[in-house]
């Protein structure tokens, strides 16, 4: 007997109600689709199809596909490739001066027809990428950005826009408003969207009780000197947040290119500067980023064409897939303890449950298709050797009507191996994207059909 068991949680995350179900795994050779081409079975009980000789190889195959689920697909692999290079390569990555940024920047507007406002989105739309990949909307929504009088404010305007498409909730603090089109432009896009602009007066000294992250979008690889009023301030208020040693208590802080009031080659040279704890690099990192020692450093600005890579000698990372950020430099290892996820789904109660426990898999099994999860027909098997050792692996479902759950291996296989032995196993559905799982656990009565 199996037991199918689908946990939903309610707002506060706890599980609300668990319905559990007796299955019964098919106790008939028929039960399933006609085998084929039946060999000799090597196993006492028929009851859960292996393939014969000819399929072995379509059966193996349909084994081992889920594994390329945990290790991706082709495309998957090539983006985690991707990434992994990027994190090794992070030594191997071109530093510009301040002087090739600003060149650089110069062709791309002229000789290389690219617009400012195109640039900036770019810029702009790769930083609340990267924002979004590092810090999750479920525990960081209310984004305070910081926008300075150049194009690097640009880019923090442009950010805010697309956080708030998101789901962030985003505050600008604009002090030095640029009165050209562009900036005008962004301004009211911003308005339209009722994201409030917190004039420099109204925001409190310590900025952790009101704000989940902290963009500093004030000075990029133009900025010269010492910063000016008002953003001496608003750098020092930074600076205060980021002392504060708990980062799990303060608002994270990320910078757009350059850290505000870094030397844009020689970093922060006082050291009283900021310390950020992500740093969005836009077309390549500046010298200053070598001395960036926070636990997030992306690349941003997916738009440098091979002319500028070669004149410059440019060795960038490739982005992964379509994202429009990179991380470069080594991946911070994480508080497994403190990876959560607040579960928000529907109540599940016994009287929305089908009195045939096979029907009630059939309709769940549908919808996670409808859903379009990635082979929803994925299933954690478990079985049991004679001397009681278990062992799990993901295999697919291949079919399933009211006398059971079928999927196929080889005769060769561990699993095969185990079943003979011990006919109890076990089957765990993992949907992930619909907070659902489907549990039948052990106890079964397993049986090969040959
Ligand atoms: N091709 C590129 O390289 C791209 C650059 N972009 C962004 O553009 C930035 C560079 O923009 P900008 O050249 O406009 O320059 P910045 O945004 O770095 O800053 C220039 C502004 O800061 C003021 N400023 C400079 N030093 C100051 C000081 N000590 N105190 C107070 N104010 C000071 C200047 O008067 C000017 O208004 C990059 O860092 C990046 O964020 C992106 O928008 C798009 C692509
Ligand atoms: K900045």
């Amino acid at each position: 007997m199996l037991t199918a068991v689908s946990k939903f949680r309610n707002k506060s995350g706890l599980a609300s109600t668990t319905r559990v179900m007796p299955f019964f795994l098919s106790t008939s050779a028929t039960a399933t689709a006609t085998p084929l081409c039946p060999p000799p079975s090597p196993y006492p009980s028929p009851h859960f199809r292996l393939p014969s000789p000819p399929r072995r190889g379509l059966a193996f195959l349909a084994a081992s596909a889920p594994q390329r689920d945990l290790f991706p697909t082709p495309r998957q692999a090539m983006a985690s490739l991707a990434t992994s290079t990027a994190a090794a390569a992070a030594a191997e990555v071109t530093h510009l001066s301040q002087r090739d940024a600003a060149d650089i920047d110069e062709q791309l507007m002229g000789p290389l027809g690219f617009s400012v406002d195109q640039l900036m989105e770019l810029a702009g739309l790769s930083v609340a990428t990267a924002v979004a990949e590092v810090y999750k909307l479920s525990e960081h929504t209310r984004v305070l950005i910081i926008c300075g009088p150049g194009n690097n404010g640009g880019d923090g305007l442009v950010a805010a826009r697309h956080l708030y498409h998101f789901g962030y909730k985003p505050f600008v603090c604009y002090p030095k408003r640029t009165a050209k089109p562009l900036y005008s432009g962004l301004v009211t896009q911003l308005e339209s969207l009722a994201i409030p602009f917190v004039p420099v007066e109204d925001l409190p000294q310590d900025l952790s009780g009101q704000y989940d992250i902290v963009i500093d979008a004030m000075f990029g690889f133009s900025f010269h000197g010492t910063p000016r009023p008002p953003f001496d301030d608003l750098i020092q208020m930074l600076v205060s947040l980021s002392v504060v040693g708990d980062s799990a208590k303060r608002p994270p802080i990320v910078s757009v290119d350059i850290p505000s009031g870094w030397h844009v080659e020689e970093g922060d040279v006082s050291g009283g500067g900021i310390k950020p704890d992500m740093l969005v690099s836009l077309t390549a990192p500046k010298l200053c980023a070598k001395k960036f020692t926070g636990p997030h450093h992306f690349l941003g600005g997916r738009f440098v064409p091979p002319p500028i890579s070669s004149k410059y000698g440019l060795e960038l990372p490739p982005y992964p897939g379509t994202s429009m950020c990179v991380r470069i430099g080594k991946v911070p290892s994480v508080d497994i303890s403190s990876l959560r996820e607040n579960y928000i789904s529907p109540e599940l109660l016994e009287n929305q449950v089908m009195p045939n426990p096979f029907d009630q898999f059939r309709t769940w099994f549908d919808e996670a298709v409808t859903a379009g999860l990635r082979e929803p027909n994925a299933m954690a098997l478990t079985t049991v050797n004679k001397a009681g050792k278990p062992s799990s692996r993901m295999v697919l479902l291949k079919g399933v009507d009211k006398q059971g759950f079928v999927w196929y291996t080889n005769y060769g296989s561990q699993k095969a191996h185990d079943l003979s032995e011990n006919s109890n196993a076990a089957l765990l559905f993992y949907w992930n994207e619909m907070n659902r799982q489907v549990i039948l656990p052990t106890a079964c009565a397993t049986s090969i059909i040959g």
